[in-house]
Formats: C-alpha cells, structure tokens, sequence
C-alpha cells in the first residue's frame, strides 16, 4: 500500500466513525439540547480538554528527537497559555460561565461521568504506552476537527443565546491550530507507516480514538438525555451555577 491509500483508508475511518455523527451532536448543533444537556456537555468535555495537555506531556517525554518535541511542545502552549493570557483551557472556561457553570467547579473535575473520565485517561494511557507511530495517529481525529468546529458555531450561534464570539472564541481558535498541528502529524504517520503492518497500526490507532470520542457522548446521552440515568457522583443539574 502507498501513502495515498493510507490516507484513505484513515479518512475513510474517520467518514465512518468521527463523533461528528454522534446523536448528540445533531442535537446541540440543532439547538435541541436543553440548557442543562449544554451544562452537562461543558462539563464533561473539559475532561477531555484537561486530558489534551497531559497526553501531549506523556508525548514530548518518549519523544527522543529534539525537531520533533519542537513541533510538538506547541500543543501544549495551545491549551496551556501564559499565566496572562491564558489558552484554550481558560477559554473552555468562558464557555462554562456563559452557560451559567461556576468556572471553578467545572474546573474542579468534580461531576465528570465515570465512562467520560475513564474514556479520556485511556488516551492519556494509550500515548504514553503504545509505540509512537501509534501515538502520533491517535491524533489524527484532529483532521475531522475543524468541520465539526465550524458546524458548532454556526448551530450554537444561531440557536442559543449564551453564544457569542467571546463564549465560542474556544472553537474560533482551534480552527487554526489544529490544521498545522494535523498537518504534522499525518505526514509523519504517513512516512513512518512504511508496511502493511505499520499501516494497519496507524488505523487501529485511529480507529481507538474514535472510540475514545464516541464513548464520551454515549455517556452524556445515557445519564441526560435518554433514560436519563445520571450515575452516583456525577453532576446534577442545579449544583456549581454561578
Ligand atoms: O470538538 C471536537 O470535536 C474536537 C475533537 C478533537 C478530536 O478530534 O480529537 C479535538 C478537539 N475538538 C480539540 O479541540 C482539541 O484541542 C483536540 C486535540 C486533540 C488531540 O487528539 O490531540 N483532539 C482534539
């Protein structure tokens, strides 16, 4: 197989299994979430934000190449920020108080769903134990990234009022970092899946973080939406409002 068909056949991973097909997402880019299924998905999506940082940390630590650990570090100043400015977990964080959330309690953890949590420190795990190639094409979901980025500010903006550029800047962002950083990542899996087996790696690694994605809607659906079954410990709607 050659480069153009491995492309391919991850692409076509992605057109399968991407969360962009998630029920749940139809819903809140529709607007028919309710305020408190919104709440509910700020909350448990900054498990997933929290997780980035540390998994790209699990990252750098493996990486032996100095040209490599430079392309990679800035995926940490992304979400990390200066103390000033701050970076996209800090904007995640606008969008917890936009929605009515006490910015500290969404950053606390506290609420988070058992299978959320558990689905994003399996991707901490799975970087910092699998070989690289693997790692590197965990992330590759990030292709199909900013689409769903674009779909969700349009859908918000047009169907919630705490929407606005300042709340949404999160998104806003990431449609230009996560074009470069994908850009990296997939020539480098691309180059480094030099046989069928290192190919048929690089898919399964992918194929694992669509999962890693899914997993953390089916989540929010089964204790918010439909039946409704909200697990001891996880959040309940009225606790950690402004
Ligand atoms: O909103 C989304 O649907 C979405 C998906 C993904 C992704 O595909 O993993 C990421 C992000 N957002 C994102 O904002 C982000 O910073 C990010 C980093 C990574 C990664 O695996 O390194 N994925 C994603």
């Amino acid at each position: 197989m050659n480069r153009e068909s491995l492309e391919t056949r991850l692409r076509a991973i992605g057109a399968a299994r991407y969360h962009d097909k998630h029920p749940f997402h139809h819903r809140l880019h529709g607007g028919a979430c309710t305020p408190d299924q919104v709440r509910a998905w700020v909350i448990n999506r900054w498990a997933y934000q929290a997780a980035i940082p540390m998994k790209d940390a699990a990252f750098l630590s493996r990486c032996s190449d100095p040209a490599m650990r430079r392309e990679w570090r800035s995926r940490i100043e992304d979400h990390d920020g200066g103390v000033d400015e701050g970076g996209g977990l800090r904007r995640w964080l606008k969008l917890a108080e936009a929605v009515g959330l006490d910015p500290d309690y969404v950053a606390s953890g506290q609420g988070i769903l058992p299978a959320t949590q558990f689905a994003v420190d399996a991707y901490i795990r799975y970087v910092r134990d699998m070989p690289l190639l693997q790692a590197v094409a965990s992330s590759l979901t990030e292709l199909f990234a900013p689409s769903i980025h674009e779909r969700r500010i349009e859908g918000l903006l047009e169907h919630y009022d705490f929407a606005n550029p300042d709340s949404l800047s999160y998104f806003r962002k990431r449609l230009s970092e996560a074009p470069k950083d994908v850009a990296f990542g997939l020539a480098w899996v691309l180059e480094h899946a030099d046989s069928p087996e290192k190919e048929d790696m690089a898919c399964a690694a992918l194929t694992f973080k669509t999962d890693v994605l899914w997993a953390q809607l089916d989540a929010i659906w089964g204790a918010y939406v439909e039946p409704g079954r909200i697990p001891p410990g996880a959040w309940q709607p009225g606790e950690g409002m402004l």
